[in-house]
């Protein structure tokens, strides 16, 4: 058996890069950025009104202006201003030359053509300098994955197409006699494959383009033809069939299919079966069956595989420190992912464990992670955390 830790670096190092494509931006929410873009162009590209009222050079309290036109957004005045004259102005307007700050409406008394000062408004007031959110040549640098946020940002840059990590390809394997897809009708001894929908969500969240191929059933017959269909696929997920029982051929099968194993079996719990190498031109992670099992590796495992296929740094998934808020038992030899619920009074250690809850699962948002051997701890000690919210 293997640490978790040095699992995870066998994994990078058998992780293929993904190649770079270009999309339209419409397509890159979620996407990890390739290459750096540059904005050629100043925002706002001119001295910008952030407010509606009159555009001029003079502010004291008193003052009374001539208002000789209006500018909008969209729409500037023509020419530069004079002393003693005002612009009305709305919001996003570019700022007349000559004028070096806008009274706010609320701020002065209008009259026919005239307006007098009621507040005294200071140079610059409410003007947004041209190029006050990012100059020409500000870089959104590669990688990164695209927010909402970034997406806003580059449309403003007038990046119309990033160039971007093609999606991970995943093709997800269930394995054994007893499941059913969800929707089916199970007989008296099945129950429905459960963490290969899971993992398909976690994976689609972490940028992946997911199949799910049909059930294979416990013969080396099915599993054999089920592992025919991964086709161009990135990485092959499997899950099950992964422990030592009579009917659990997943080892048996892929290196009949040539997989170049690089560990079996980590010292974690739950995920102690994993199992991973080459197979062809693609990468192979055998999951566990049991779906909590299952689940845990996806999150510990697979994302950080996928983030670094799309170009991300090589990383384990990120943790956070907090405290208990209950006292919790020693742990014993494998590092130990406890499903949690965090509240304000720091995370709490949910009471049942065992790897077929999954109704635990969906209760927790957050694994404790204990490391082999960790004594007992009262409330109020720290754990290191990882959010699966
Ligand atoms: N003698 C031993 N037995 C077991 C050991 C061991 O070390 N010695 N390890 C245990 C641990 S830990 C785990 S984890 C499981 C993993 O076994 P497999 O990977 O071979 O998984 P299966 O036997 O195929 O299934 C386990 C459990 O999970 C259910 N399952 C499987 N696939 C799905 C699915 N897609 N959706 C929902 N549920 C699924 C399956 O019905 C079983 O109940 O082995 C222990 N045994
Ligand atoms: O490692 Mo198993 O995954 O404990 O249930």
């Amino acid at each position: 058996m293997i640490s978790v830790a040095a699992a995870l670096e066998a994994l990078f190092e058998l992780t293929p890069r993904s190649a770079a494509e270009t999309v339209s931006l419409r397509e890159a929410a979620g996407r990890v950025l390739a290459q750096d873009v540059v904005a050629t162009r100043d925002q706002p590209p001119f001295p910008a009104s952030a407010m509606d009222g009159y555009a001029t050079a003079e502010g004291e309290s008193g003052t009374v202006l001539r208002v000789v036109g209006e500018a909008a957004a969209g729409h500037r005045f023509a020419r530069a201003l004079f002393a003693g004259e005002a612009v009305r102005i709305f919001t996003g307007a570019p700022v007349p030359d000559g004028a070096d700050r806008v009274v706010i409406q609320e701020d002065v008394e209008r009259d026919g053509d005239e307006i007098r000062i009621t507040e005294t408004s200071p140079p610059g007031s409410h003007i947004r300098p041209s190029g006050t959110d990012f100059l020409a040549g500000a870089r959104l640098t590669a990688p990164r994955r695209l927010s909402p946020s970034d997406i806003a940002l580059l449309a403003s840059m007038n990046v119309a197409a990033p160039v971007v990590a093609r999606k991970p390809r995943v093709a997800i394997i269930a394995t054994g006699d007893e499941l059913v897809s969800p929707g089916e009708m199970p007989g008296t001894d099945q129950i429905i494959a459960s963490n290969t929908y899971g993992l398909a969500a976690l994976f689609e969240a972490e940028g992946a383009e997911v199949r799910l191929l049909p059930i294979a059933r416990d013969t080396r017959a099915a599993l054999g033809a089920v592992l025919d269909l991964v086709g161009d696929a990135d990485l092959v997920i499997t899950v099950g069939g992964a422990s030592v029982g009579d009917h659990d051929l997943v080892a048996a099968v892929s290196g009949e299919a040539g997989l170049e194993r690089a560990f079996y079996k980590v010292a974690m719990r739950p995920g102690k079966p994993l199992m991973a190498g080459r197979l062809g031109a693609a990468m192979m992670i055998g999951l566990p069956g049991n779906p909590v099992s299952a689940m845990v590796c996806g999150h510990v495992f697979v994302a950080p595989v996928l983030r670094a296929m799309q170009g991300l740094p090589a990383a384990p998934a990120p943790r956070i420190t907090l405290p208990i808020s209950e006292a919790i038992e020693a742990n014993g030899p494998r590092e130990h992912y406890m499903r949690a619920k965090i509240s304000a009074d720091g995370v709490r250690v949910l009471e049942r464990q065992d790897s077929s809850l999954l109704s635990v699962l969906s209760q927790a948002d957050a694994l404790v992670i204990r490391p082999p051997h960790d004594p007992a701890r009262n409330a109020g000690s720290e754990v290191d955390v990882l959010h699966i919210g």
